[in-house]
């Protein structure tokens, strides 16, 4: 059975506004621990506005996050760091220091950490590199010399370098091509397994929603309009819903794509 203790994220009646315009109102959202919980909706849904809401870098308006059992509203500076080493967010550029090589962007969460001497986050940060499947001669470079898929990887490694309980990626495999799309899958489905991660996925890809979620969390009319498995989504009567998976993308991705893993 799922208890409150299995889940890592709890959201209730979050309101997100800019000015007039009202982005979420009445957002309920829970993510059980060790899930794969998709994110997906229309462009301007408010998908990524809800995940900085999360991780901290928006203040939303009203309602409550909890995170790991712990309400975010108000939680003081120092508890908000401590929470936030236990998760790692690979953003939609990367989101790279440019003057920084691989390896030194991978080093920049494990400095925070009290008495790691230098060569430890060095030998940690290359353990990260080789852990998202780039070659270690890779560590050297800078973003700029980097592939959009090699920058994504970076980006994880990053994202990973403080062995988080959950990830949270944006747009993971937007800008890749179809096949660099399907590798990133692969490595993600084998890291959730291998590392028994959480992850909050916000994508538009259904072929990454098949290949990785145990769950989707459709965003429609400023709020989560439908949870459940990607066969409970196909009877949702909702138009977005029903063109987004019965469409022809939805309906390809569906025959390709592996069963996806529950029940882990
Ligand atoms: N800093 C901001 N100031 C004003 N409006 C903002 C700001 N950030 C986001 N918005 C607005 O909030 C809405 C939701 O944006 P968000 O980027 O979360 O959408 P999204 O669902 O992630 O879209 P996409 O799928 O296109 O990436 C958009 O209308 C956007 O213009």
């Amino acid at each position: 059975m799922t208890g409150a203790d299995d889940m890592v994220i709890r959201i209730r009646g979050l309101e997100n506004r800019f000015g007039p315009h009202r982005v979420h109102e009445g957002l309920d959202l829970d993510m059980r621990r060790g899930e794969v919980l998709g994110v997906v909706g229309g462009s301007g849904t408010g998908k990524s506005v809800l995940l900085r809401s999360i991780v901290g870098l928006r203040r939303p308006n009203a309602g409550r996050i909890a995170v790991f059992g712990e309400e975010m509203t108000g939680i003081d500076e120092d508890r908000r760091a401590a929470l936030a080493a236990r998760w790692g967010v690979m953003f939609q550029d990367g989101a790279l220091f440019s003057s920084l090589t691989l390896r030194e962007n991978v080093e920049v969460p494990l400095r925070g950490v009290a008495g790691l001497d230098p060569d430890t986050r060095h030998a940690l940060a290359e353990l990260k590199i080789a852990m998202v499947g780039l070659p270690l001669d890779a560590a050297e470079t800078y973003p700029a010399e980097l592939s959009g898929g090699m920058r994504k990887r970076a980006g994880l490694a990053r994202a990973l370098a403080l062995d988080p309980e959950i990830v949270f990626l944006d747009e993971p495999t937007a800008g890749l091509d179809p096949i660099g799309a399907a590798a990133f899958d692969r490595l993600m489905r084998d890291l959730v397994q291998a590392l028994g991660l959480s992850v909050f996925l916000v994508t538009h890809d259904l072929d990454t929603l098949y290949a990785l979620c145990d769950r989707v969390a459709v965003l429609a009319e400023r709020r989560v309009l439908a949870t459940g498995t990607l066969d409970d989504m196909l009877a949702v009567e909702h138009p977005w819903v029903r063109d987004y998976f019965h469409g022809p993308r939805g309906r390809a991705a569906r025959r390709s794509g592996p069963a996806a893993p529950q029940g882990r």
